[in-house]
């Protein structure tokens, strides 16, 4: 990848990989402006990028979907540049130690509809609905990659027919049980993936994936899906969740699903639980494994250790060492400068006791007497 794209859009860094193409961080030359740049090469055929512009340019920006800036070929390779987005729910969800709240997986239900939906009154389906497409920027949820995104309507005002033998569309964990039966994929595949997502963050887990990767073949998955229950799926969490996934199972593969009704439900569970508990939108503090601090509010850990390591080297040069010190303004954590005292000073007593033992015998051996 060139680091400079079309004599305007300088490349920084790669921040994400998908099975067809790569995505960088890159910076507008002329305008400033931080954007993300999609690359895949021109030999993938039929091209995701080339539709995925297609459903960009149709959305036009609106909120929740990235804007669309540029796109081209360029040395053998297809590109869009688009808006920059933040982490994915799956990097999110990972920073959390895989634990949200009802109130918080209620919040990413009642937006992730309202992308969902706003979608599909564009008339596409997206195809691939899981929580590494839906990116944080702000407070506001976005949806991603429309690469295998599908017009379900044709000649204007058509439905597309439901056939069979399309092949699996979509990610095994995440998919429809129509998408394992191999069939065109509607309206209500979309929601019903939304509710696998859904599960897997309150959760942690889905019930058919086995740790054994060998298990988790297109077909083995299908069938364990099929014969979960929506119930069980749900099971200890409030039963609006699974009330929306029996909803939407019922749906037929023409029908336009009630999205007031899935959104109010999704409401419903905010008003009941605490709704002024997400943090979804904020940086996590983590507890840091490998020192003495606590938490840390980097999300660079490299930078958050450098911190320590000045820190600490500062305690260890520092000459008055107490914990009143005002010598050291510069250094925060005055409860671990008193436990690296306490520390050095045990160090010392010991060395100190050693000694005089030391010389106690020594005193024996010469015959002296000792008081
Ligand atoms: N606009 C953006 N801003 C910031 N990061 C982005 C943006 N678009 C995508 N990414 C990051 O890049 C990753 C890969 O992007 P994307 O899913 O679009 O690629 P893909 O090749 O279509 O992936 P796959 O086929 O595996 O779903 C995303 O998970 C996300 O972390």
């Amino acid at each position: 990848m060139e680091e400079l794209l079309a004599n305007r859009y300088q490349v920084q860094k790669l921040i994400g990989k998908g099975s067809f193409g790569s995505v960088y961080a890159a910076i507008d030359l002329k305008t400033k402006k931080k954007l993300a740049i999609k690359v895949e090469s021109v030999s993938v055929s039929p091209s995701p990028i080339e539709k995925e512009i297609l459903v960009l340019k149709k959305l036009n920006g609106q909120e929740g979907f990235p804007k669309l800036y540029s796109y081209g070929t360029y040395q053998e390779h297809n590109y869009i540049v688009m808006q920059r987005l933040g982490k994915s729910l799956s990097q999110i969800f990972k920073d959390f130690s895989h634990h949200f709240t009802i109130a918080e997986v209620a919040y990413l239900g009642w937006q992730m509809v309202k992308r969902i939906e706003n979608l599909h009154s564009m008339e596409f389906v997206h195809r691939d609905i899981k929580p590494s497409q839906f990116l944080v920027k702000g407070k506001n949820l976005y949806l991603v990659d429309f690469g295998s995104c599908k017009s379900f309507i044709y000649a204007s005002s058509f439905h597309i027919p439901m056939t069979e033998d399309i092949g699996f569309i979509g990610t095994h964990m995440f998919a429809s049980r129509n998408a394992h039966f191999k069939m065109q994929l509607s309206r209500r595949d979309d929601l019903e993936s939304m509710c696998y997502s859904l599960a897997y963050l309150l959760r942690g887990d889905l019930p058919w994936m086995e740790s054994d990767s060998s298990k988790n073949t297109e077909a083995k998955i299908g069938f364990r899906k099929i014969n979960y229950s929506t119930l069980a799926l749900f099971e200890n969490f409030p039963e609006e969740f699974s009330q929306v996934l029996t909803y939407i199972k019922g749906l037929n593969f023409y029908y336009c699903p009630d999205y007031i009704f899935i959104t109010n439900m999704f409401k419903n569970l905010l008003e009941k639980y605490n709704n002024n508990s997400i943090r979804l939108f904020k940086k996590p503090k983590t507890t840091c494994e490998t020192c003495s601090l606590k938490t840390y509010k980097h999300t660079d850990i490299k930078k958050h250790h450098e911190k320590v390591r000045r820190n600490t080297q500062k305690a260890e040069n520092c000459i008055c060492l107490t914990e009143e010190s005002s010598s050291l303004p510069e250094f925060k954590n005055r409860q671990q400068v008193s436990d690296k005292i306490e520390a050095n000073a045990s160090e010392i007593l010991i060395v100190k006791t050693q000694k005089r033992i030391s010389e106690i015998i020594k005193d024996q051996e010469e015959g002296c007497n000792i008081f």
